[in-house]
């Protein structure tokens, strides 16, 4: 009884102290009240550099103040305490630590209905017994604990050290030996720009870390030296390749883990882990409101037709072509993300005006959750029938039990499974589709002959030329990404975004690739060669290809690696995956392949709502379901976007000479006809 209460202290006494420091330093960092300044101001005399404005655009916190604020300061307090309590020696006690934390913990106690029939806008209550996950606003989960370069190893300092000594070496010189040294084909014979961006959808739609925020926006970089406090992690960039040799690097912003327990930094994840369409429907209640019009379950449009995404403030976009409204704020990231946003945006209005015909007596708020219920199981039905596939091949999703079947139920929910997603996941594997990234942004006449094309870098966060219907628009950009090769999925990056990233003059910009390494050293990610282990793939003895090096590497690629790294558990988990020989049938190595199949067994297994699962009536009635099936992202883009004929696979290019284009007709339908399997058979009384 006496050692309980002596622990009590410990753990109230730190949790006390944390809570006086980080509310002090939290203090300082925001002027709360005040108009936000925003990056590419003058502050103190200084301009700050203009190409932060799109950084923060892109990483920023998508809710207000409220939500995030306190989530942030919940986490910070944990992990203070955490490492107050280990700096004096003691040994935090989990349940003693969550419950003297539970007067600063900001995550909800939340009670589940079992009887709800449709999932939440935030994912929680998916699974019952553990309501929080999945959750949009939570922290992500992790396949290995974290390697951080602090003593306590909580994640005051990224991971900074070699196993040798010494720092690790700088990212934008792995950046600038690996994935531009070398021979790569150019373009991937088969696959298109929409797949490339579809990737980037299904990414927005699972993953969405901020990166931390003060006010002003923090800066860090002075000139060329980097500035020294604790949200920074500036790295070094040779003279001559950009405006200063700093680069800028904010480091993520944190959430409490489970119920603030203690332990280590966990970033935290805005948007909701399900494939659930959060990209268009929104992760919270306030978003998913200001994307629906209550009077008629539709999401609310905008444009001269009424046919585009609704206007959202100017300040989210860059440029003056003013700015959209989603449920997701990097919508305007590039033209073709957009592109798909509206894409669902108007399958989903579509098909609120055929249901609405057939059951006149639904409300608004009925047509939205049924339609929103229909349309994420076509989408996921895309993920995993189309998408996925592609990416890790036929014969894997086979293998791991994820191949969807063509007709009837096929239920697999495990609720000892968690969805949520896994950190490394989002940090490196996930982020391959960096490499197929191509230079320009193009528009197609109908016949898919080029219409238009302009550098990338001209349209990051800039809506022109998805407005601009006389030569790109969404008819034109859709047809040009179903028909434009994207690049081969392997080491090597573009220059649009490994030297022009979000660049408003010549060398301002950022090495999107550099900052992908980073960002898995800012997250504690652990080396390629424990992924390997993790895997039950062999890791790399030495770095070199071969029985005894890199197995899955090729020479060239070894040999890189090898004047880059000092020891083969150096490597970083993105420098190593992405430079793996690809699977055969598959857009990435083993490594990225076991952490991308194990992350979508979690995100189908762990989803009490997903469309093959035969669990009425959340789930589907077997005619509803062959329905969905029979779905196609082809006939999708037909039915959306003027495209006259369209190839039935929609991420295989014309170009490459595979398939017939095929009138839109030809296509699977999804009208009235077949809507008719949600017609409510409705008793008067
Ligand atoms: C032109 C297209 C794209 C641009 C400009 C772009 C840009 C970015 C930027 C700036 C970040 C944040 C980097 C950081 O600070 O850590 C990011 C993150 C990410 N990107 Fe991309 N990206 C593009 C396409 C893609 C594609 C095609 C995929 C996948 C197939 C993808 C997957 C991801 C993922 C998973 C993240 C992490 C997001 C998070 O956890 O918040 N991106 N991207
Ligand atoms: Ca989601």
């Amino acid at each position: 009884h006496d050692r309980t209460n002596f622990i009590t202290d410990y753990e109230s006494s730190a949790i006390m102290e944390a809570v006086n420091m980080i509310d002090g330093h939290q203090h300082q960092m925001m002027v709360f009240g005040q108009p936000r300044t925003r990056a590419g101001t003058i502050i103190n005399g200084k301009r700050m550099n203009e190409a932060m404005t799109n950084v923060y655009l892109f990483s920023r916190h998508m809710s207000g103040p409220e939500v995030t604020d306190t989530m942030t300061r919940s986490a910070k307090i944990s992990c203070m305490a955490t490492q107050l309590m280990l700096m004096r020696g003691s040994v935090p006690n989990d349940g003693m630590f969550q419950q003297k934390m539970s007067p600063f913990c900001s995550m909800p106690k939340i009670r589940c209905d079992p009887l709800m029939r449709f999932r939440t806008v935030d994912g929680s209550c998916n699974n019952l017994n553990f309501p929080l996950r999945g959750k949009s606003h939570s922290a992500q989960e992790r396949f290995l604990p974290p390697e951080y370069g602090d003593k306590f190893n909580l994640g005051y300092v990224p991971r900074i050290h070699s196993k040798l000594g010494g720092p690790l070496p700088n990212s934008r010189y792995i950046s600038n030996t690996l994935y531009t040294f070398g021979h790569s084909l150019p373009k991937s014979p088969l696959f298109n720009v929409a797949l490339t961006t579809f990737g980037q959808f299904l990414s927005h739609d699972v993953t969405s870390v901020p990166i931390i925020r003060g006010n002003p926006d923090i800066e860090c970089c002075d000139g060329n030296k980097p500035i020294s406090r604790p949200e920074c992690f500036s790295f070094k960039v040779p003279p001559g390749e950009f405006e200063t040799t700093c680069m800028s690097f904010v480091r993520s912003d944190s959430a409490p883990y489970k119920q603030c327990g203690p332990g280590p930094r966990n970033q935290m994840n805005q948007a909701t882990s399900y494939l659930d369409l959060s990209v268009e429907y929104g992760s919270t209640e306030a978003d998913t409101s200001r994307v629906v019009d209550e009077t008629t379950g539709k999401l609310v449009s905008g444009g001269p037709k009424g046919c585009l995404l609704p206007d959202g403030p100017s300040e989210n976009c860059m440029g003056n072509s003013g700015c959209f409204f989603s449920g997701d704020t990097r919508h305007s990231e590039v033209p073709e993300l957009t592109t798909y946003h509206i894409l669902f945006h108007r399958e989903h209005n579509r098909i609120v005006d055929i249901l609405c015909k057939l059951n006149p007596h639904w409300t608004p708020d009925r047509l939205f959750q049924e339609t929103r219920k229909i349309l994420i199981g076509i989408y996921q039905h895309i993920v995993y029938n189309e998408y996925l596939p592609i990416v890790l091949g036929r014969g894997l999703m086979r293998k791991l039990g994820i191949l969807p079947t063509t007709k009837g139920y096929n239920t697999r929910y495990d609720k000892n499974i968690d969805g949520t997603t896994r950190n490394s996941f989002a940090v490196a594997p996930l982020r391959f589709g960096h490499a197929q990234i191509i230079n320009h942004l193009g528009s197609a006449n109908k016949d898919r002959s080029l219409r238009a094309k302009i550098p990338l870098e001209q349209n990051f966060f800039i809506t022109r030329a998805t407005r601009d219907e006389k030569l790109f628009g969404v008819d034109g950009i859709s047809r040009w990404m179903t028909t434009e090769l994207g690049f081969h999925a392997d080491r090597f990056i573009a220059d649009s975004i490994r030297n022009k990233l979000f660049e408003t003059r010549r060398g301002n910009g950022f090495d999107l690739a550099a900052v992908d390494i980073q960002r898995g050293r800012d997250h504690g990610i652990p080396s390629y060669n424990a992924f390997r282990k993790f895997c039950g793939l062999k890791p790399a003895g030495l770095i070199k290809s071969g029985p005894f090096g890199l197995p899955d590497h090729d020479p060239e690629a070894a040999k890189l690696l090898s004047t880059i790294y000092k020891h083969p558990d150096d490597i970083d988990l993105m420098a190593g995956g992405i430079s793996e020989i690809n699977m055969k049938d598959a857009l990435v190595g083993p490594t990225f392949g076991c952490l991308m199949g194990l992350q979508f067994i979690y995100s189908r297994v762990g989803d009490r709502f997903f469309y093959e699962n035969e669990f009425l009536p959340t789930g589907f009635t077997p005619v509803q379901l062959d329905i969905i099936k029979s779905q196609t992202l082809s006939s999708l883009f037909c039915r959306n976007f003027k495209m006259g004929v369209m190839q039935p696979n929609a991420f295989v290019s014309l170009l490459a000479g595979q398939q017939p284009a095929v009138p839109c007709e030809k296509l699977p339908q999804l009208g009235p006809l077949q809507l008719s399997a949600w017609k409510e058979i409705h008793f008067k009384h």
